[in-house]
């Protein structure tokens, strides 16, 4: 992939493998949605229970009688779970951009000289054990009892997928919009399957974007009245 325009791109000195790590101009919108889209269906696949809370839930809210809306957002506190536990354990960017400090510092006890450029690793971040207990398991619960004042917003630098600070990802609202959206529509509309009846291969392809290494197979089956999917 060639580097984008735009402000602070990061350039790998190997031309031969240079991309922008700051995704906004061509990346942001769709690479980060449908990234974490694929690791919740994966990671719903190989839990059963999860995918069978999340369409509980849904049944609750909104039947089998009409579509997912907007504002059924709100009351759907399993899935936006279940979408925080995949932005800890598979956040799109494994490394936040980097920063470079104007005047000497000091962070954690370690002096830092002027000109440095430093990186957040998030996915060692979102993974440690003192903060999180089984933090390679998938459990959404964990932010419905634990963890449940812990915000995707930037404010707790526990779990920072969209960043934080001055240049936090500025369309997090619009994001998490899209994201809880469209996997509830799925969920609802579908019954998911893998073809085989066999686990889901969960190896990540590690890089400035954590997208999943192996292809995602899926069988989809209607679960709701044939007069619901007319605009599918
Ligand atoms: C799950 C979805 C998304 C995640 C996890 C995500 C995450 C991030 C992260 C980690 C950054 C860098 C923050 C930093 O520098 O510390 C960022 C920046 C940015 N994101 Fe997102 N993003 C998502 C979706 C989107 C979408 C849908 C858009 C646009 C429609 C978008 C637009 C941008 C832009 C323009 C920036 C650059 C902001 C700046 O440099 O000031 N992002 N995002």
């Amino acid at each position: 992939m060639e580097v984008v325009e735009g402000h602070n791109d990061f350039v790998d000195p190997n031309p031969s493998h240079r991309v922008s790590i700051r995704h906004g101009l061509t990346l942001g919108g769709t690479d980060t949605t449908t990234t974490t889209l694929t690791w919740a269906v994966a990671s719903l696949l190989n839990n059963p229970q999860a995918l069978k809370n999340a369409q509980e839930e849904l049944q609750i809210h909104i039947g089998e009688q009409r579509q997912v809306e907007e504002s059924d957002i709100k009351n759907l506190v399993y899935i936006q779970a279940i979408v925080k536990e995949i932005l800890r354990l598979y956040p799109p960017a494994q490394l936040l951009p980097p920063r470079e400090n104007t005047e000497d510092c000091i962070v954690g006890g370690h002096h830092i000289p002027a000109g440095t450029r430093l990186f957040v690793n998030l996915w060692k971040i979102h993974r440690d054990p003192q903060v999180w207990p089984k933090p390679l398991e998938f459990r959404p619960e964990r932010f419905l009892t634990t963890h449940k004042d812990v915000d995707l917003k930037g404010k707790h630098f526990d779990l920072m997928p969209f960043g934080s600070g001055s240049r936090v990802c500025p369309r997090i609202s619009f994001a998490l919009q899209v994201v809880h959206f469209t996997l509830a529509s799925l969920l609802h509309a579908f019954d998911i399957t893998t073809p085989t009846n066999e686990l889901v291969d969960m190896t990540e392809s590690f890089g400035f974007s954590n997208v999943k290494a192996m292809p995602l197979q899926v069988r989809l089956t209607p679960r709701l009245p044939s007069k619901l999917y007319g605009g599918w």
